[in-house]
């Protein structure tokens, strides 16, 4: 369990988040949602101890700062909001790069073996549609594929948890349900998965609780039907807008 007491972040002299309290169990799928600069970018580093914060901060009852940088990647996996490599390579070697917390090093034994290596990067691949692509650099992609080949990295270091900021965005509509699809499958095998996305309809169809930020402060929390109803959607959003349709597949009409 992740559990957040207090948790304030300040960025450019304000508190981008202010005083977050929250427990996030594995198992589930959480949605973070808000307007444009409600924090939610903030908060989700800050769960992953990427960001500076003030407050309690625990995974499994230890505090996250405690523990080492390795220990850390293997439970969390992050996929940040723009992903950027730092040189081209294929997209394979993108992807196994995500295996990186589980490699050797002197004096500490790997605590994965080469063929688990390549199953999980194979896995990834296949599970993010790019095997067709794996040997492409990923300077040549479409914004979608790299946003794929990105969401494969963190997929391949098979973490405990995946925090991922808007892994949607960029996708089209059939690649945005079977990720949404993919990411509630790894929930229900047991991971946390928490996930910042902007549509509405995603997060209240996938999502088994759904977080609301607005201004830094968390305004809703809870199952999607309750944290998005159309009150919480006109306070927040400032927009009018109606539910359509049945649990599972409901539209929002504004
Ligand atoms: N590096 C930074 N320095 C100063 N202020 C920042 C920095 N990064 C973000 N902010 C500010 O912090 C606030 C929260 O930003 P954050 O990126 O967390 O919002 P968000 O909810 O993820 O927004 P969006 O939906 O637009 O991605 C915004 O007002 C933003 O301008």
């Amino acid at each position: 369990m992740i559990t957040a007491t207090n948790l304030t972040v300040r960025r450019g002299g304000r508190d981008v988040v202010r005083d977050a309290t929250l427990s996030l169990e594995p198992g589930r799928l959480t949605a973070i949602c808000g307007p444009n600069g409600a924090g939610k970018s903030s908060l989700l580093a800050a769960l992953a101890a990427l960001l500076p914060a003030t407050g309690d901060l625990t995974l499994d009852g230890r505090s996250i700062a405690s523990l080492s940088l390795r220990e850390r990647a293997r439970a969390i996996g992050f996929l940040p909001q723009r992903a950027e490599v730092a040189w081209d390579v294929s997209v394979r070697t993108l992807v196994a790069l995500g295996r990186l917390p589980w490699c050797a090093v002197p004096g500490r034994p790997a605590r994965a073996s080469l063929s688990a290596d390549r199953a999980a990067i194979d896995a990834a691949l296949a599970a993010m549609e790019l095997c067709d692509l794996a040997d492409r650099p990923v300077s040549n992609l479409s914004g979608g594929e790299r946003a794929r080949a990105f969401m494969a990295r963190v997929l391949a270091g098979e973490p405990d948890w995946i925090l991922a900021d808007e892994p949607l965005a960029s996708l089209d509509l059939a690649h945005q349900q079977r990720l949404a699809a993919c990411l509630a499958r790894e929930a229900a095998g047991g991971r946390g998965v928490v996930v910042v996305m902007h549509d509405l309809a995603t997060a209240m169809n996938h999502a088994d609780r759904v977080i609301v930020l607005d201004q830094g402060r968390i305004v809703a929390d809870g199952r999607p039907q309750d944290a998005l109803c159309e009150a919480i959607i006109r306070q927040v959003w400032q927009v009018d807008a109606r539910w359509l349709g049945d649990p599972g597949s409901k539209a929002l009409a504004t």
